[in-house]
This record gives structure tokens, sequence and C-alpha cells, in this order.
């Protein structure tokens, strides 16, 4: 049994009400800002976390590792790696790592708790995301995800700048959280080693680790600390993983949230979702509203049905200002969530789950949780990785209404009853367990760590998953025969933040001379939702979407659309317009052409900074012009596993798997259905559907895959 302790706070004052935010002239913002700061030392004062700050550090001094749990908004994420370093734990320049789930929570806390110290973003208190490092030198609280500190680790195995990494939000169980876990123990056994015989190799060998510690004999490395956080953790589970590491629980909660729950099943949630804001913002008192969906295409639905709704109220319409929040938004968009709505309106935030966890978004009171999730789901026999639409574990749910109750007591409708919640898994199923591990395994290998079987994981994925995943990463090319790391594909896959299989495409793109095109390709199917056919214009989004049309199929077509864009960008461009015309001209075209803005800007986001990485590693970046039958032949090279063949009545056969799928209605192909297709997604609703699809030469399959396709099939 893991040592519990209880640690009960003081009855906190209540915390002061924050000021909105004006843009009044000199010396007023000056006050502004002093009553801010004095705002801001009140309400850290207010937080339960406050009372145990010394005894929470003393327990860090105590334990190597340590479970901290603690009501949501209780100041665990903020407060916490403050604390530490008053205490010292950042002397001889380390610095402590905070690693989250999600970009945006790494970014917006990184800022607030900037603000708290008084200090400029990217000083003492930074962040590190991927293509956005906001860090420096001087730099000794750093939040970031925990990806990035998994690619840190590529380049200094020992993480020999930290001295404690706090793991937040652990419930999640990411993949890249339980890859992290069983990476963090290793790293923290190495380094006790080191500490204990000052820079010489003895002790109990670790001998996977063995060449780490050998690279790094000589340097001084002080034990590592490690730090699992999160609301809602089972923190046996964690202890028992961690040799039974003692767990600590903070009491309290700021604001109380009121929970309430529907009288009858919801059978339409969207539409439950637009009737209870509205509710809300007829009935209830001021405060802004939360409400979680499932992805982009649901969130842009509400927020049409929404403003629909909002006209027949035309004393309202205005004040209502929505803004959507999901992962392929551009983070300035993502950041205007975070903004104070408009003058006399109410914030209607529209998010998916990336708003679940760690962050505050100032001015929520009302949070309406639907109780569905987006989750991926993985056949292991089949090696099959698909997106369902399933209900949240009751670990989700309480991070969700803890998203209100932050600024003052809030308010969380669930749409459902509460017999269902009690349905509810207790937690969410770890990610590991329903993922295809191809990524998880390359990034092991270039960590070195070769016995992936064998590797400590928390919760260990199934022996098929890995065995199917080893298999698929040795048909790619990014493993030898003997399951070694290749040279250069393995090596160069491992350093592209795409799945392998789209790094795949970009090495062979480079063979095939067509990189230019695959890039395009690549940054396109990294967005969802390229084209925008709202309901009342089905015509004429159809007909806008016929000049894109490429009848080979949807990946030539999604390329047709990006240059049509570029074009349009260069028109402007040639016509001497500024950076923010050109946009406008952009968004402008994109209406007329029925492209979602948000999605193509995305896109060309993730093309530049895919760019930069092909770019570093010396590929060229040719065009393989009018020749696509070059460029097909190319996507049959890259996504041979994801082949289909038609039957006689009309449905495909997966080749790799022998599912049988259907072609998806936004498919281009969707009418003429050629004989053999590769496709991109496998999308399960009532059917298994496949989208992103090109037609191909079945017996190209045999020529441009050999090691997998026989002449015969
Ligand atoms: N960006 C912000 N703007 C305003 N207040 C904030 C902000 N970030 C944090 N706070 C305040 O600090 C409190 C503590 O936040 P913190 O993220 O540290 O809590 P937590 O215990 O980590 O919560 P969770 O488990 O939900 O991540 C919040 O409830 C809120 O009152």
């Amino acid at each position: 049994m893991p040592a519990v302790a209880s640690f009960r706070a003081r009855a906190s004052a209540p915390a002061p009400e924050m000021p909105s935010f004006s843009s009044g002239a000199s010396p007023q913002k000056q006050q502004h800002n002093a009553r801010r700061k004095q705002l801001i030392r009140q309400q850290r004062k207010s937080l339960p976390i406050a009372s145990v700050e010394k005894r929470l550090v003393d327990e860090v001094r105590k334990n190597d590792t340590l479970i901290v749990v603690g009501e949501t908004g209780s100041g665990k994420t903020t407060q916490l790696p403050q604390f530490l370093y008053d205490g010292g734990f950042c002397q001889d320049g380390k610095v402590i790592g905070i690693t989250q789930p999600r970009r945006v929570a790494a970014v917006t806390v990184a800022k607030r708790v900037a603000e708290e110290c008084n200090d400029q973003l990217g000083r003492k208190v930074g962040y590190s995301i991927r293509f956005d490092d906001s860090t420096s030198n001087a730099t000794r609280i750093k939040y970031m995800t925990d990806g990035l500190l998994l690619r840190e680790a590529l380049l200094d195995p020992l993480l020999s700048k930290y001295s404690v990494i706090v793991v937040d939000e652990a419930h999640e169980r990411t993949v890249h959280t339980d890859v992290l876990l069983g990476l963090l123990k290793k790293v923290q056994h190495s380094r006790c080693l080191h500490a204990n015989k000052n820079g010489k190799i003895s002790g109990r060998p670790d001998h996977s680790q063995s060449s780490t510690l050998k690279a790094c004999q000589g340097i001084k490395i002080a034990p590592l600390k490690l730090i699992i956080m999160s609301a809602s953790l089972d923190a046996k589970c964690f202890s028992d993983y961690f040799g039974g590491a003692k767990a600590v629980h903070i009491q309290g909660r700021q604001y109380p949230v009121d929970t309430l729950y529907t009288y009858q099943p919801e059978s339409d949630y969207l539409d439950a979702t637009l009737v209870t804001i509205f509710q809300i913002h007829l009935e209830e008192g001021p405060g802004d509203i939360l409400a979680f969906l499932t992805g982009q295409e649901e969130i842009e639905s509400l927020e049409r049905l929404i403003q629909e709704r909002a006209r027949q109220f035309p004393a309202d319409s205005s004040k209502i200002w929505i803004t959507p929040i999901y992962s392929s938004l551009p983070s300035e968009q993502q950041m205007n969530a975070f903004k104070p709505a408009p003058s006399g309106a109410r914030k209607v935030v529209l998010a998916t789950n990336i708003a679940e966890t760690s962050v505050t978004i100032p001015g929520i009171k009302y949070v309406i949780d639907p109780g569905m999730v987006k989750a991926r789901a993985y056949n292991p026999v089949t090696g099959m990785e698909s997106l369902i639409i399933i209900p949240v574990s009751k670990a989700q749910a309480l991070q969700r209404s803890g998203r209100a109750g932050r600024e003052g007591p809030g308010k969380c409708f669930r749409l459902f009853q509460e017999c269902e919640f009690d349905k509810l898994a207790e937690s969410t199923i770890p990610e590991i367990k329903r993922c295809n591990l191809a990524n998880v395994v390359l990034q092991l290998k270039a960590l070195g760590i070769d016995d992936i079987i064998g590797f400590d994981f928390m919760e260990k994925p199934s022996r098929t998953s890995i065995l199917k995943s080893l298999e698929q990463l040795i048909l790619l090319g990014a493993l030898t025969d003997d399951y070694k790391l290749s040279d250069p594909v393995g090596k160069q896959m491992a350093r592209l933040p795409l799945d392998p299989m789209y790094s795949k495409a970009l090495i062979v793109s480079n063979e095939f001379k067509c990189l230019e095109e695959m890039l395009i390709v690549v940054s396109m199917l990294s967005v969802e939702s390229i084209f925008f056919t709202p309901r009342e214009k089905l015509e004429e989004a159809r007909a806008a979407r016929k000049s894109f049309e490429s009848s080979e199929g949807d990946h030539i077509t999604l390329v047709n659309v990006y240059r049509a864009a570029a074009e349009c960008l260069e028109k402007s461009k040639n016509a001497n317009a500024k950076e923010k015309t050109m946009e406008k001209a952009l968004n402008r075209w994109c209406f007329e052409n029925f492209i979602n803005y948000r999605s193509l800007r995305h896109a060309r986001d993730v093309h530049s900074q895919i760019q930069g990485h092909v770019q570093q590693m010396g590929l060229n970046l040719s065009s393989c012009g009018d020749d696509m039958v070059q460029f097909r032949r190319c996507l049959t090279a890259a996504f041979f596993l994801n082949a289909a063949m038609r039957q006689p009545d009309g449905s495909f056969r997966a080749l790799a798997t022998g599912q049988s799928v259907q072609m998806h209605p936004s498919s281009v192909l969707f009418r003429t259905k050629p004989d053999c297709v590769v496709f991109n997604e496998l999308v399960r609703t009532t059917q298994n559907y496949v989208k992103n699809l090109t037609r191909i030469d079945p017996l190209w399959l045999a020529e441009l895959a050999p090691q997998y396709y026989a002449t015969e099939d």
C-alpha cells in the first residue's frame, strides 16, 4: 500500500473578483496593472494549495517520486512549480519541467505563471511546444508538452538540465504520457546510479542505459525528482508503478460547482447543447459558457446553428460572442477563447477536449458537457486505427466541470441523466491500448531502447499490437529485419514529427521527384475538413468543388485546392498588397469556393513547418509537374499498407486486413468506384468508411511494394 498523506487546507479566504481589461490611457493602465498585481497576489494566497506549501516542498525533498492529487482549480499546475523554485530546486541553474498533454495548456499556464511571477514570458517562466519555443537560458520553470520532453530525451538522455519533472494531468494517459513515465523511471534510475558513484558506473547494472551513462561520465548530475499530478487519478495504480511512491492529497477547492443532470436521456446532444446555451443565455445571470463537443465539424455546425437561432432573438443576437477552440485551429485563433467578450456580450466557447484539463478560460461560469468524446480505437489484429465517438469517463466529466468555478462559483450542465453518470467508466482507457504503436516504437528505438516488449510500460500494450507495429515499421523500411533502426530511412522518419506512414511518404516522394506535391498532401491531410459544405447551400458547394476535382482521386484534388489558394495569394502579392490584405483576399476566396479558411491556414502552417524539416534533412523539393501517374505511383509506394480492392457488390476489401470497407461519400471517387485505391483514413460510424482515396493500378502494388505484395495477389 502506498503511504497516503491527507492534507487539509486551511479554510481559504474568498478570492477577490478579477477586473476585466480595458485599453485605457497610460496612467489608467498603470493603475490597472498595479491593481491586477495586487489581486493576483491575493488570489494566489486564497488557493487551497497555498496553506500546504511548506509541507509539499518538504515531501518533494524527502521523496524522489511523489504523487499529488488535488481538486481541479486548487492550484497544482500554477503554484507547485513556483513553490519548488522558491524552495531552492533551481539552484545551479537547474530547471523545473512541467509536462502537459496539450499545447494550449502549456502556453496559457506559462503565460499566467509568468504574470504571477511579475516577469516577462520567456525569462524565468517559459513554454516549449512543437514549433514554438518561448524559453531562454534564464528559464527555470518550463511548461511543455509531454511529446516535446520525449524529443528532448533524444538529445539529452539523462534530461540533465532538469532537477524536477512534473507530469501534470497524468490521468489522461495519452500515449506520450505513458511512454514518458516509463522513460522517466529509467532516467531516474540512471541518474541515481550516476549521482551515487559520482560518474563511475557500478551498483546494479542497467544494461539498457549503460551507453547513456557512459556518455555522461564525468558530468555532475543530481538525482531527478519526479512528481505525478492530477485531480482525478488512481493514486494507487501510479504508486505501485513507481515502487510504492508516496501520494499526497490536497483537500479543498476554491469555489463550488453546482452539477445538474437532465431528467430524460437526450437523443441529439448537439441540439440539446444548442437549447442549453440559449437557456443559460436567457435565464441565467452573467458569466461565459464553455460547451464541449467532439470535433471541428460539430463545432462549426453548432456555431452556425447558434448564429441562426440568435437571429430569431434580434435583441440578443449581438450579445453572444462565439469562439471555437480545437487542436487544428491556428494557435492565435485558439487564443481568442481566452480573451474577454466584447462589452455587454456573453462569450460562448465551443471546445473539444483540448480545453478539458489544466486550462483556466477567463470568464467561464457555465460548462455544458454532452458527455461524448472522439477517441482513437485500434484493432491490433487487423492493425487498423479509427476514430469513434464514445461516452466520456468519470475522470473526464470531472475535469470538464472543473473548468467552471475557477474565478467564482460555477454551474455544470451534464446533458445526460445522473444514473448514466454512475455507469461511466472511472477513467479513460490508456491511449497506448487503443492506438497503432508504430510511432511509439519508432520513438523508443530512436531513444536507444531496443527491447520494446520488455519496456517497463505502466500498462503494457498487447504483444500483438507491438508485433504488428514492428512488422509495419519493417515494411516501411524504418527498421531492419533484425529490428534495428535503419539508416538513413528509420533515422529520418524518427526526426519528422509525423505519423510514420506520412514520414515515409515524404521520403519516398524524394525518390519519385514529387516531394512538393507530397508535402502539400501531408499538410492537407494533417487538418480536418478542408471543404466547407453548409446544409443550405449543398448544390453551390458541390459546384464550387468541381473546379478542383481530379478524377484520379482526393489527394490530387487537395493539391489543386492548395495550389489555387497559393495562386490567389500570389495575385494579391503581385498587386503589392500588405499581409493583412492578402489574408483578407484569401479568406474571401475561401468563402467563394466553399473552402474552410481556418483549415487551409492551418495546412499552410503545417506545410511551412514540415518544409523546414525536410530541407534540413537535405531532401529535394522537386515537383512532378503534370505527371500525375508518377505521383499516383508514389502514393502507392507510400500508402501500400492502405490499399483496397473493389468487390462485386461495390464495397471494398482492405488488402492488409481483409476488412470490408465502404468508400466515404465525400470522396471524389464515390461515383466512379475504381477497381483499386489507396486511402488514408478509416472512420467508423455505422459502417467502416475509408476517406482520402486515390485510384491506382493494382499491378503497381507488387511492383512498388514487393516486400508486401506478390504478383499473384
Ligand atoms: N489564466 C488564468 N487566468 C485567471 N485565473 C487563473 C488563470 N490560471 C489559473 N488561474 C487561477 O488559478 C487557479 C488555480 O489554477 P491551476 O491551474 O493551478 O489549478 P489546478 O489545481 O492545476 O487545476 P486543474 O486540475 O484543473 O488543472 C484557478 O482556479 C484560477 O482561479
